[in-house]
C-alpha cells in the first residue's frame, strides 16, 4: 500500500468541479485498484470452445464476461503466463481491456461497408471490427507513429484480420475519402486509465497533455465528420473521463456539422454521469478503464 502515489492536484481540481467530491473518491479508489486481465477470442482463427479448452490444459481458470461477445476474464493468472504459448503466437486471442472492446460494439459494422478506424495502434479494435464482420468489410486503419503503424500491421496479420493500413496523419485525410463508418478511438490523456500503484504513469500525466489532447480531439473529429457519409453513424471514444476531451469536444464539433448524438446504453456497466445524454461514461474499477464513448450521426 506504502507505494500508492496521489493523484496530482490539477486532476483533483477538475475530478471535484467535474463529479463532486463522493465520486472523485470512487474515481480514486478505481485508479488504487489492481484491474482484472481479460481476453478476446479471435473468432477468424479460433471458436471460444478450443480456446477455454487449450486454457484448461494450461491450469489456468478463465469465465465468460457475458455481456461482451467472445471476452474472457482471467481468474488465477496474468497475461504473462500466455506470452509463450499458442494461444497468443497464432493470433487466436488478443489481450485487451474490457473498457477497450466497448466501442466497436456499438458501431454496428456490416460486412461490405467501408469502414474507417482513425488512429488505430496497436490494433485492438481494428481486429475486432475485422471479426465483427467476419473479415468481409473494407475496413481501413489509419495511425501516425510509424513504430505503432508497424505493431498494428504486426497485429492485423497475427489475427488473419482483412485491413487496410495507412501510415499517416488522420487529421490529413483526403476531404474526398467517404465511409459508411468511423471509429474515432481518439488519442488522449488517458485520465481514464492512470494508475496509481505505478509512480512513473503518473508522472508524464499533466494539464498541458489535457489541453493538447483536446485540441487534436477536437481536430480528428472535425475530419471524421468531413469524410462520414452523410445520414451515416461514427463512434467517438476515449480512454478519459474528463469533459474536456469529450463532452466539451463533442459540445464545440457537433453543431459545426449538424450532427447529433444517437443514444447508446450497455448492460451492468460501472458508470459516471455524462454531461451528454445517451453516451456512455464508465467510471474505473477493478473491471473496467474509464473511458467515454458516444456514437454520432451526421
Ligand atoms: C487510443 S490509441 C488507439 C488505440 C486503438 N484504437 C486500439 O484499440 O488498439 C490512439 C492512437 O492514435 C494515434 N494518433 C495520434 N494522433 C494521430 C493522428 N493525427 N492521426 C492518426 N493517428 C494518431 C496514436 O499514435 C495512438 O496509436
Amino acid at each position: 500500500m506504502e507505494n500508492i502515489v496521489d493523484i496530482p492536484k490539477f486532476l483533483n481540481d477538475l475530478l471535484n468541479k467535474q463529479y463532486g467530491n463522493e465520486l472523485k473518491n470512487e474515481i480514486i479508489k478505481g485508479y488504487k485498484s489492481k484491474r482484472i486481465t481479460s481476453f478476446r477470442v479471435n473468432t477468424l482463427k479460433a471458436t471460444d470452445l478450443e480456446v477455454l479448452d487449450e486454457i484448461k490444459n494450461m491450469g489456468i481458470d478463465c469465465k465468460a464476461y457475458s455481456d461482451i461477445p467472445h471476452a474472457y476474464i482471467i481468474t488465477n493468472g496474468t497475461a504473462k503466463d500466455f506470452y509463450d504459448t499458442k494461444l497468443v503466437k497464432d493470433g487466436k486471442i488478443y489481450f485487451q481491456s474490457l473498457s477497450s472492446m466497448l466501442p466497436p460494439l456499438f458501431l454496428d459494422a456490416k460486412e461490405k461497408e467501408t469502414i474507417l478506424d482513425m488512429a488505430a495502434a496497436p490494433g485492438g479494435k481494428t481486429t475486432e471490427l475485422a471479426a465483427i464482420t467476419n473479415n468481409k468489410a473494407e475496413i481501413t486503419a489509419c495511425e501516425v507513429n510509424k513504430i505503432r503503424a508497424e505493431r498494428l500491421k504486426y497485429n492485423i496479420n497475427l489475427q488473419g484480420a482483412n485491413v487496410f493500413v495507412m501510415n499517416q496523419d488522420a487529421k490529413r485525410l483526403d476531404d474526398y475519402f467517404s465511409f459508411d463508418k468511423i471509429l474515432l478511438d481518439a488519442p488522449c490523456s488517458g485520465a481514464g486509465t492512470l494508475d496509481l500503484n505505478n509512480p512513473k504513469n503518473i508522472k508524464s500525466f499533466s494539464f498541458e497533455l489535457v489541453k493538447n489532447s483536446a485540441k487534436l480531439q477536437e481536430e480528428l473529429l472535425k475530419k471524421a465528420l468531413k469524410i462520414l457519409k452523410p445520414n451515416h453513424e461514427m463512434i467517438y471514444s476515449t480512454c478519459s473521463i474528463l469533459a474536456l476531451e469529450n463532452e466539451d469536444v463533442l459540445n464545440k464539433v457537433l453543431k459545426q456539422f449538424n450532427a447529433k448524438i444517437v443514444p447508446i446504453s450497455f448492460p451492468n456497466l460501472p458508470t459516471l454521469p455524462s454531461k451528454i445524454d445517451g453516451t456512455i461514461l464508465v467510471r474505473p474499477n477493478e473491471y473496467f478503464e474509464g473511458f467515454f464513448i458516444a456514437k454520432i450521426k451526421k
